[in-house]
């Protein structure tokens, strides 16, 4: 089983993670891990997302590898994968695998006195890339600044240590996922839909993979993670849309949501709940309500 994934150090821990659990719950299966260089990786300048079109650069090129052949499945963070474009019909979702932590956090400096964002000096720089963190942050802490940062989790924890930056918001997942232990604060802010949500995807009709898939499946997660991407979808929501929506299952399937002006100062929030079996539609009733009560002009704005 030929296993694609992007080559960051955060996507090759992931999917040799996978690929472990896997051959454990498939007997006789043997995966190899494939890195595949997306657009994504290759531009990691501030502004080169937006010009290359949006969170698809971290995908486009594993599904034209899995369409064709190269590879026989492929290993996502659901976070990555577009939510205004469909999946290209080629491509089939195989397996939510179970959520970990859908939360972010604050990493400081090891060393530091600074352990929460309410200890950093006013003016103090806080490295944060996504729109939904920055909108969020930006109004409970107006005394920091908030500023961009791109590049991989690694790369990001560089510059932290480098001194550009007093702290940086990242996604817990991340490190635990990377086994790298910091000084850090849970933020309680809505999390990015599918965070924390890793999905393989196959070839559609490749019914051998699509079989040894269904056992790497988590079927709770799969109802939370359609029920937020069916919110991504009428939202027409991409990677700088300041959206967020996370859903939990506690006998009925619970959705909330929010979009943001870019400074956070306007905030559209709606939660409904509904049986797990009608994800999509609580997604898309959510989603619609939004936009009912202006959700279009907020994220057209930002
Ligand atoms: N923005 C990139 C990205 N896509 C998914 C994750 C984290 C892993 C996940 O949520 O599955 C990250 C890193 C981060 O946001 O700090």
């Amino acid at each position: 089983m030929r296993l694609g994934t992007r080559p960051s150090a955060l996507a090759m821990a992931q999917a040799r993670t996978v690929a472990g659990e896997w051959e454990r719950r498939c007997e006789g299966l043997r995966v190899e891990i494939v890195p595949i260089t997306t657009s994504g990786d290759r531009h990691q300048g501030i502004g080169d997302l937006l010009a290359l079109g949006g969170k698809g650069a971290f995908v486009k090129e594993i599904d034209r590898a899995l369409i064709d052949g190269e590879i026989d499945a492929a290993l996502h963070c659901a976070k990555d994968l577009p939510g205004d474009v469909p999946r290209p019909e080629g491509v089939a979702l195989g397996a939510c695998l179970e959520r970990e932590d859908a939360g972010d956090i604050a990493v400081f400096r090891d060393g530091d006195v600074a352990r929460t964002l309410a200890d950093l000096p006013a003016g103090a720089r806080v490295g944060t890339s996504a729109v939904r963190r920055c909108a969020q942050l930006m109004q409970r802490y107006p005394q920091l600044r908030f500023e961009p940062v791109r590049g991989n989790v690694d790369t990001r924890l560089a510059k932290l240590d480098k001194g550009d930056y007093a702290a940086i918001v990242l996604a817990r997942v991340g490190l635990l996922r990377l086994g790298v232990e910091r000084v850090h604060e849970r933020l309680d802010i809505l999390p990015a839909v599918g965070a924390g949500v890793l999905v393989l995807e196959c070839r559609a009709g490749d019914r051998a993979v699509a079989e040894q898939a269904e056992r790497l499946d988590h079927a709770p997660t799969r109802s939370r993670l359609a029920a937020e991407r069916a919110l991504l979808a009428v939202l027409r929501g991409s990677c700088d849309t300041p959206i967020a929506g996370h859903a939990r299952l506690r006998g009925e399937l619970e959705l909330r949501a929010a979009v943001f002006s870019r400074d956070g100062a306007r905030v559209l929030t709606a939660s409904r709940t509904a049986p797990a079996a009608e994800a999509e539609r609580l997604g898309a009733a959510v989603g619609g309500e939004l936009l009912d009560r202006g959700a279009g002009e907020l994220i057209h704005q930002a």
